[in-house]
Parts: structure tokens; C-alpha cells; sequence
């Protein structure tokens, strides 16, 4: 059983980590150029993990605005190509990443078949988190480009505390989960600094600050898209796990 979710748990991270090449923005539905057969291979292995059919969330739809585009487009061109090493990498992000998995009973316990990922589950693009992930080639760096909807409202006409805090946990998780799958966040500590405009695109960036055998340090600010103004401040303590801890209870 161990052994199954280790293996499962594996391939997430290689998936997390998979190096995907530039997508344009004019055909965000198009499949990826692989750069290596070894790409390719990975993908097709993930193929078993994933429904054909699974969308991939980070890629632009109709209600993203101009300055999500702007941001998008700006860290997509600068991703890894067919003829150069970009300095990001983008992250594919899907409502559910263990859905297809097979592990039987076991895997039951922690796969249940309407669990889907907090942040992908609103049907209607753009009501609440849209929002896409980059990471540095030397994976020391993650920035976000998130844009908040409208039901994402805390004080009237600004973003809900506990919204900025689960974009700030799910950006830090996705770090940490590159540098060392499986992981669980232990600490997030967030100062609230200046409101978010309901509707406003900002910048979600984080930045590994220690290791510690299995502990990560990973510090985090969300700002303004010109980077004026500073909204929040956190950071964030993810401990590595063995898989057998998702199913103690
Ligand atoms: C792979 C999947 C990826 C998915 C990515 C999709 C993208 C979305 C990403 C979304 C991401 C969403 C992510 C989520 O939402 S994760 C969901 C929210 N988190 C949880 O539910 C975690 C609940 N807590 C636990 O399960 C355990 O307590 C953990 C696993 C954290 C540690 O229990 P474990 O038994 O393993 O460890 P230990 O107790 O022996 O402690 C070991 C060491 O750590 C130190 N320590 C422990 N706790 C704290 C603390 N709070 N502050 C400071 N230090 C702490 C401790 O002192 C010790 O230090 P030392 O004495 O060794 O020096």
C-alpha cells in the first residue's frame, strides 16, 4: 500500500516538476512542443494519472483580464523552449491529481470521487481564484499571477483574508511540493499589510529561504503587479511526509 501511494506520490512530482515548454497565449488549448523523447515519455506515463479530457486550469480563458494576459504572456515568453533555456518553467494545474489513480482500498481512503482541488472547483472561469504558477529554473522561486473574482469578496469590494491565505498556501505548497513531494504546510504565518481590490490581478511570489533536513522555509509577498504596493507578507514552514501520514486520519 505504502509502496503504491509512494509511487503515485512520485509521479505527482515529477509532474510538478515536468519541464513544459512556452505556451502561446493565442492558442492556449494547444498541446505542448516536448523539447526531450524523455518529456514526451513523462507525459504519456502521467497520461495514466490524468482523464484526456483534464483541463489544464493555468492556461488563459475568456475571463481573464488584459493584465493577467500582460503577466502571463510576460513569464510564458521567458519558459523554457524548443532552442533555449528559459529562465521559468510554467506549472500545469488540474482539479484533481490523484483522481485516476489506481491503489485500491487504501487509496480510496484519501481519493474520494467528488474531492476536487480547492481552487479549481468553481465551474464559471473567472468567479473566484484564476490564477497561474511559474518556477525558476534553479527552483528557488515561484511567482503567481493570480486574478480574484467576484465571489472571493471579504470587506466590500476587497479579497476575503482566508482567499489570500489559500493562494498563499497554494503557491508555497507548490513550491515546496517541487523541492520535496509529498509535503504539508505546519506553519503560515500572514501579516495582511493593504487590501486587495476585488477583481485586481497581483502577484503571489515566493522564495525558499532554509532547508532543514525535512522541514522548508519558504517566505512570500503578495504585491501590486508594478510591485508598489505591498499587500501581504507570509511565510511559511512545510514539513516533508511520508505517504503513510495521509492516512492515519
Ligand atoms: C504532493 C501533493 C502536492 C499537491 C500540490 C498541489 C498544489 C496545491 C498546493 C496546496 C498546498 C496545500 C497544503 C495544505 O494545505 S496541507 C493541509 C494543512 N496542513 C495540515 O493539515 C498539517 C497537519 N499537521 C500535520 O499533519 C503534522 O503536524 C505535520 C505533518 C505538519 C508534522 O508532523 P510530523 O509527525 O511529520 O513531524 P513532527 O511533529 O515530528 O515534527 C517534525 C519537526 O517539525 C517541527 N514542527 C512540526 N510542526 C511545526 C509547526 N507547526 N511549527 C514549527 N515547527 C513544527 C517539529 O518541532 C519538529 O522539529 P525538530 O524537533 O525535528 O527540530
Amino acid at each position: 500500500m505504502a509502496k503504491n501511494l509512494f509511487r503515485i506520490f512520485r509521479s505527482f512530482q515529477s509532474f510538478v516538476s515536468l519541464p513544459f515548454t512556452k505556451n502561446q497565449v493565442a492558442h492556449p488549448c494547444a498541446s505542448v512542443a516536448f523539447r526531450t523523447t524523455f518529456d514526451r515519455t513523462m507525459v504519456q506515463a502521467l497520461a495514466s494519472f490524468f482523464s484526456p479530457k483534464s483541463r489544464d486550469f493555468s492556461l488563459p480563458n475568456s475571463s481573464w483580464g488584459e493584465e493577467m494576459i500582460r503577466l502571463y504572456e510576460f513569464y510564458n515568453n521567458q519558459c523554457e523552449g524548443e532552442n533555449h533555456g528559459g529562465e521559468w518553467r510554467r506549472l500545469p494545474s488540474y482539479n484533481r491529481s490523484l483522481k485516476y489513480a489506481s491503489g485500491g482500498v487504501y487509496l480510496s481512503k484519501i481519493i474520494q470521487s467528488k474531492a476536487r482541488l480547492f481552487t479549481r472547483n468553481i465551474r464559471e472561469p473567472g468567479a473566484a481564484f484564476e490564477y497561474v504558477v511559474f518556477v525558476s529554473k534553479d527552483e528557488q522561486r515561484c511567482v503567481c499571477v493570480f486574478q480574484s473574482g467576484h465571489l472571493l469578496e471579504g470587506p466590500p469590494g476587497h479579497v476575503h483574508g482566508g482567499a489570500i491565505a489559500t493562494m498563499i498556501d497554494t503557491v508555497t505548497g507548490s513550491h515546496a511540493s517541487i523541492l520535496s513531494a509529498p509535503v504539508m504546510t505546519a506553519n503560515l504565518n500572514i501579516n495582511y499589510r493593504s487590501p486587495i481590490p476585488l477583481g485586481n490581478t497581483v502577484l503571489v511570489e515566493s522564495c525558499l529561504d532554509k532547508r532543514e533536513g525535512r522541514k522548508l522555509f519558504i517566505s512570500c509577498k503578495v504585491t501590486s503587479t508594478d510591485g508598489s504596493k505591498l499587500h501581504t507578507e507570509a511565510t511559511a514552514l512545510f514539513l516533508s511526509i511520508n505517504v503513510s501520514h495521509l492516512l492515519r486520519g
